[in-house]
């Protein structure tokens, strides 16, 4: 087998025109000084225009930071301390605030993990719809059809109209309250939304129901979706290319095919497929991941994930492996890429 070293050419390349996002060599830091961490480290990725993209990894691996990041809304003190983020080939951190405010919702726009609580209260789904269309006459010039289209979204979300444009968020139920979330960010017509664990608070159904509701969207409407999970279940039934992430590093990206299909597997991706619970071959057991996902202030030596592989052999704890690419598919393990022959791009 034939690889390269992942340099930023190699990730350029991993699609097939040009991508309509463009993460590039980015590190997003907390704090300063000796206890700051680095939530985002040295990522690279291209999303195209028609993906359904997953981020993946396990609570506190940055994949939250880095969604945040596509939209350069990184809350403070989190700041891209190199490399930058590129929509359409236009780099975010170079816009000035105001033309970065215009970007989001109208271009790009986000349903944030707590959706559930993303609701003014006080006034109704309908009067917030109102607000978004008065700030943003240029999207339907007659308000009527902005009405129009929410009820439109509504529908594709499975949703009445005419029970949720009265009500307010207390009025809704966690699922519906989902729905609305995802029909509020496509409200503006962005041409990609991010949504943070968009099924992870919602019971079997719901999720089920959310997971139909995105391939949905993404066929009708062609939106570009980005999300992060910890659920590799999710991301086989939705997904078309997947990003895991270790420890605020990539360690895996492909084609979804690629990450379920390839043998050659990055031990910790191997460890979330063994996570999934599988009722037909172990009878609704799970073989959960062995230890913790290391502190970003206390980092191992060499590979992040050695201290938990079940692979780990002396060179992973003296030297962080390197992301190797054979043709697309991206991974970061010194015995994984052991027989790849690497030459340089
Ligand atoms: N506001 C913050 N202040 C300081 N450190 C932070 C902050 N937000 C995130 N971090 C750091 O970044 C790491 C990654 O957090 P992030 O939320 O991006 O992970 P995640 O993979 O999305 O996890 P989760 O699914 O739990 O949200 C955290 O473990 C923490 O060290």
């Amino acid at each position: 087998m034939t690889g390269v070293v992942a340099d930023q050419t190699a990730v350029k390349r991993s699609g097939d025109g040009a991508p309509i996002v463009e993460v590039d060599n980015l590190t997003v830091s907390f704090g300063s000084g000796p206890g700051s961490v680095r939530a985002v480290e040295n990522v690279s990725l291209a999303v195209q225009p028609g993906d359904i993209y997953a981020l993946v990894g396990e609570s506190g691996c940055g994949k939250s930071t880095l969604a945040y990041a596509l939209l350069d809304i990184v809350p403070p003190p989190g700041r891209t301390a190199e490399g930058e983020v590129r929509f359409k080939g236009v780099a975010l951190g170079g816009l000035r605030r105001k033309d970065l405010r215009k970007l989001l919702g109208l271009e790009i726009s986000m349903v944030f993990q707590a959706a559930m609580n993303a609701f003014n209260p006080v006034i109704t789904i309908g009067d917030q719809v109102e607000h978004v269309l008065q700030a943003h006459p240029e999207v339907f010039s007659d308000p009527r059809d902005g009405r129009a289209y929410f009820e439109h979204l509504l529908e594709l979300v499975r949703l009445p109209p005419a029970v949720v444009w009265d009500a307010f968020e207390s009025q809704l139920s966690g699922g519906m309250k989902q729905r609305v979330s995802i029909a509020l960010a496509l409200l503006l017509k962005p041409s990609v939304v991010v949504l943070d664990e968009p099924t992870t608070a919602l019971d079997v159904l719901n999720q089920r129901l959310v997971i139909d509701i995105l391939r949905r969207l993404h066929r009708e409407l062609g939106v570009t979706i980005i999300f992060v999970t910890h659920d590799l279940a999710v991301v086989a039934e939705l997904a078309t290319r997947v990003a895991v992430m270790y420890a605020g590093r990539l360690v895996e990206a492909g084609t979804v095919r690629e990450i379920f299909k390839s043998p050659r597997r990055h031990p910790y991706v191997q460890a979330l497929v063994d996570a999934i619970p599988s009722v037909l071959e172990k009878g609704l057991l799970v073989r959960p991941i062995a230890g913790e996902v290391p502190n970003l202030a206390d980092l191992p030596p060499g590979c992040r994930f050695a201290p938990r592989c079940p692979s780990a052999q002396h060179v992973c704890t003296q030297a962080e492996p390197p992301l190797l690419a054979d043709k697309q598919h991206l991974v970061a393990c010194h015995v994984v890429n052991e027989d790849l022959e690497v030459t340089a791009r």
